[in-house]
């Protein structure tokens, strides 16, 4: 009788450094992102359909899917974004929920599904517990520029391809600020866990 916990927030938000420390303590994190990249490798049905949506020109030499190519699509146009969703995400979800089936029989008391869109996408039935990482749009747009490499209109393409993160706020049971240091933010995740009985 496991439960699950929904970890969301916005790109570059913080929620991959928080399931990390999560794995650190012992949990099993389900990442939504992994799902996104396994359901389209070639010979998966997804793959299939994304390459008939959007043309051979979206391949890398080597077959599999060229995923800069196809952000760099997606993120500036809202109907290929959607196009492109409705393909990926069914697939996603059943992906998700045999992970959590299997992690959940083998006795798993807690489980986390790391979901991006968890709000946008209306996923919260999924889950009994949601938890938003949460930072600045000043902050955030900064850290994806410098992970990604992207110049500012594009990292402000991907932040405003997603619900506002302060809209997010309102819908979630609890907020993690991830504006600071990562220690300040393992110290609010343990706090949480512990309102919450789960450590
Ligand atoms: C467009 C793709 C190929 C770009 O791949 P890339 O490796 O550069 O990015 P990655 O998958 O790691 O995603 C990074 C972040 O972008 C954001 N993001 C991704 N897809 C979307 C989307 N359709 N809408 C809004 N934000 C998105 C999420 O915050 C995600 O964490 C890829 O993101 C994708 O297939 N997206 C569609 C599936 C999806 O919605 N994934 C997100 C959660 S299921
Ligand atoms: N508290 C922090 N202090 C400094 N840098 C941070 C902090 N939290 C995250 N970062 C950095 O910001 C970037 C984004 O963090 P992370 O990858 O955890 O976000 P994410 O929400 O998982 O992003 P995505 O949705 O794109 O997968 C990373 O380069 C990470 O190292």
């Amino acid at each position: 009788m496991g439960q699950i916990i929904g970890i969301t927030g916005g790109i570059a938000s913080g929620k991959s450094s928080v399931s990390l420390y999560l794995q650190e303590l012992g949990f099993t994190i389900i990442d939504a992102d992994l799902a996104s990249r396994a359901v389209v490798e070639p010979g998966e049905e997804a793959y299939q359909q994304v390459l008939r949506a959007f043309g051979k020109d979206i391949l890398l030499a080597d077959g599999t899917i060229d995923r800069a190519k196809l952000g760099a699509i997606i993120f500036h146009d809202r109907e290929k974004r959607l196009l492109l969703n409705g393909i990926v995400h069914p697939a996603v979800r059943k992906w998700m929920r045999l992970k959590t089936e299997e992690a959940l029989a083998e006795g798993k008391e807690t489980v986390f599904m790391d979901i991006p869109l968890l709000f946008e996408s209306k996923l919260t039935y999924m889950v009994e517990k949601t938890l938003l990482i949460y930072a600045d749009e000043r902050v955030q747009l900064e850290r994806l520029m410098n992970r990604n490499g992207l110049s500012e209109a594009d990292a402000l393409a991907r932040i405003h391809s997603q619900m506002p993160l302060a809209d997010k706020k309102a819908l979630a049971d609890a907020v993690i600020d991830n504006n600071g240091e990562l220690t300040e933010t393992k110290k609010q995740v343990r706090a949480i866990l512990n309102d919450w009985h789960v450590i």
